[in-house]
């Protein structure tokens, strides 16, 4: 990107999950410039954020979605991303109280109301369990795993060890639940591409509420989901293939709207 130029910029935060979100309607955002998406990523010296998303024309859908981890790359699916996509286009006028939009997973449906996004999410028809967890893709690859003091748990140190020792470069995000009883359960997670916690995950959330029924530790097709950032709720249809009508549901909210040279 030519260095005097102005880029305007929205964050939006799906429970704590926060995102620089552009309108790149015109095409004009610099898609392969890693450095300057971790720049603007960057919680010191940029704007800071765990990821950065583009809404973009689309030829069939209402809009294209692009999602970027913080280290920069293009990532796979974010449902929180997804979530305040969303919000940011209702914003803009592109959509009214719903949305069907292509991501990098495929099509995607949603429905706003206020600030409550609910979105579709891919179905879920290959999870692999381990000794002590089960590993599933819900538009990015996530390993599950029940754990005890959820709150006093290392996370960082856990899910690091996880995330490159048994995942590789490839990685995965790392999902570590525990029951709160009713159908509901505490998730905090390591997350790839970002490398450190995040206070929320929505494909992850959504990996733990299908796995938790997977294991019996629920039987509701309605499972409520209390992140370190703020509440979200998945339901499911199951069946003999696996989990479709998978929907991920909670709030998205824009928190400002800025300028940055760059
Ligand atoms: N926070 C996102 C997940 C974004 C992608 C993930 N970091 C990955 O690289 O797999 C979400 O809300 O799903």
């Amino acid at each position: 990107m030519e260095m005097n130029r102005v880029l305007t910029f929205y964050k939006y935060q799906g429970t704590g999950n926060d995102f620089v979100m552009i309108d790149n309607r015109d095409n004009s955002f610099p898609k392969d410039d890693i450095k300057l998406v971790a720049w603007l990523c960057d919680r010191r010296f940029g704007i800071g954020a765990d990821g950065l998303i583009l809404l973009e024309e689309d030829a069939t859908m209402d809009f294209n979605m692009v999602y970027y981890n913080a280290d920069g790359k293009e990532g796979s699916m974010c449902g929180n991303g997804g979530r305040c996509l969303v919000a940011f286009a209702k914003f803009l006028g592109v959509i009214s109280t719903e949305a069907k939009f292509n991501a990098v997973d495929g099509v995607h449906s949603a429905t706003i109301k206020g600030d409550i996004v609910e979105l579709q999410m891919g179905d879920v028809t290959d999870i692999s369990e381990k000794p002590n967890a089960y590993f599933l893709n819900t538009g990015s690859p996530h390993h599950v795993q029940l754990v005890k003091g959820l709150q006093d748990f290392d996370v960082f140190k856990e899910g690091s060890k996880l995330r490159y020792g048994v995942y590789g470069q490839k990685g995965s995000n790392i999902n570590f639940v525990e029951p709160l009883g009713e159908g509901t359960f505490a998730v905090r997670t390591y997350e790839r591409g970002v490398e450190d916690e995040t206070l929320s995950c929505g494909t992850g959330v959504t990996a733990v509420a299908i796995a938790m029924h997977k294991s019996g530790k629920v039987s509701s097709d309605v499972v409520n989901i209390e992140a370190q950032g703020g509440k979200l709720q998945v339901r499911f249809s199951v069946d003999a293939k696996g989990y479709s009508n998978v929907h991920l549901k909670g709030p998205a909210t824009q928190v400002f709207k800025g300028e940055v040279k760059c």
